[in-house]
């Protein structure tokens, strides 16, 4: 077995702000409140992810999710701890996430495909296969910021799963896509999965997860609450009552 992730007692905090104008905060200092104050986002994380392994990552919102694969990406270092990453990770972690507003689709897929470390010869040899899996027509020579945020993550989805990768994270990435949308990144998904690449996916959606992932990380209030099998991940989150509603959607995606 190779280790592909390894997240030592990794924590982050961040400051939270309760005043933003320096009125508001004149006001605030002179009754002895608070202006801000910081809290863990991450707290003492820690576990390792072997390459191959699909981890879902669950949790409620504001659990860390995204900062974590942040931290995991590269894009955030945490304050204290260390994340070892081995090969290269791509993916999403927020729609529309490094495209330029007033760049076309086109340009956006050159330079977001830089962004995940490809290079001009592969994004040329792969824009075929990315604009089709974006499927947005014409609007790829228009600029981005007309684009609606399901065609944001059509656009960003493509580029990140078609990237070399052996680490592929993706949070969230199907909220804003449509049913079809949907299936197509749930099969490509699978794909990805199968060749051998690390997966982090990150999801609400129990069915989808249950489908996707043999593992679930859970996390709560930053820490981890729970790590091991899906199944019991999802039992652990009580998320198995809106199995039925859910089960409809992860099988349609
Ligand atoms: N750059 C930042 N500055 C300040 N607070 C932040 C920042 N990024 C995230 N947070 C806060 O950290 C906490 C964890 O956020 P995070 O986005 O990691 O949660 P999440 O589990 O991905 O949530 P969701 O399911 O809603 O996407 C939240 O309270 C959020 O407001």
């Amino acid at each position: 077995m190779v280790t592909s992730i390894e997240v030592d007692n990794v924590s982050k905090t961040f400051s939270r702000h309760y005043t933003r104008t320096l009125q508001q905060i004149m006001v605030a200092k002179a009754k002895r409140k608070k202006t801000r104050d910081t809290f863990d986002a991450l707290k003492d994380v820690s576990f390792t992810v072997e390459q191959g392994e699909a981890i879902g990552l669950m949790g409620l919102n504001g659990s860390g999710k995204s900062t974590l694969l942040k931290c995991i990406m590269g894009v955030m270092r945490p304050d204290e701890g260390t994340v070892r990453v081995r090969g290269r990770a791509s993916g999403l972690i927020a729609t529309g996430a490094g495209f330029h507003p007033q760049m076309t689709g086109t340009e956006n897929i050159y330079m977001n495909a830089a962004i995940l470390g490809m290079t001009a010869a592969e994004t040329e040899a792969k824009f075929d296969d990315i604009a089709a899996f974006a499927d947005v027509g014409e609007f790829l020579d228009t600029p981005v910021g007309n684009y609606s945020s399901g065609m944001f993550s059509r656009l960003g989805f493509a580029v990140a799963v078609n990237v070399d990768c052996d680490i592929f994270i993706a949070d969230e990435v199907l909220a804003v896509g449509d049913q079809p949308f949907k299936k197509k990144c749930m099969k490509k998904m699978e794909e990805v999965r199968d060749s051998g690449v690390t997966l982090f996916y990150v999801s609400h959606s129990a069915g989808s997860v249950r489908k996707m992932c043999e593992r679930v990380i859970v996390l709560e209030k930053g820490e981890v609450g729970f790590d091991g099998k899906a199944g019991a991940g999802i039992r652990y989150l009580k998320y198995d009552e809106d199995e039925d509603n859910d089960s409809a959607n992860a099988n349609d995606i």
